[in-house]
């Protein structure tokens, strides 16, 4: 079963075009691509204020909410959530051969 975030990505994704009264995804599309990347940016300045001042709660409440405009900001543009994961594991792997190379110069 796919974790959370694939779920979640697949449910924005299904959103595009629908009601705007009945979803909150499909609002934020219908304002367009740059709007959604000015929705992460504060989102992202909410949560960097609450880690700044150590509130836990709220800083895991914050970051739940920059996860979903990440998705909706990726989505805005065309670009796949599975492809932003490919990158990770690519990076996963390189780090692997890096650490590697670094014990070798030991
Ligand atoms: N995970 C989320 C989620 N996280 C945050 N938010 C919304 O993001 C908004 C962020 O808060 P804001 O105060 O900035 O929003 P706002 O006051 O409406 O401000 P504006 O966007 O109008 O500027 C809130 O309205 C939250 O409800 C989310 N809205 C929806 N989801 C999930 O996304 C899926 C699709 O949602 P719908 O498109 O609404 O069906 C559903 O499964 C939901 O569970």
């Amino acid at each position: 079963m796919p974790n959370v975030l694939t779920r979640l990505a697949h449910t924005i994704e299904k959103r595009k075009g629908e009601d705007e009264k009945k979803s909150y995804a499909a609002k934020l599309f219908a304002r367009g691509p740059e709007k959604c990347a000015e929705k992460f940016g504060e989102e992202a300045v909410e949560a960097i204020i609450e880690a700044a001042k150590g509130r836990r709660k709220k800083l895991t409440e914050e970051a739940a909410d920059v996860l979903f405009h990440l998705l909706i900001m990726l989505s805005s543009r065309g670009v796949k959530f599975e492809d932003v994961l490919a990158e990770l594991e690519r990076r996963e792997g390189k780090s692997g051969i890096v650490e590697k190379a670094e014990r070798k110069k030991k």
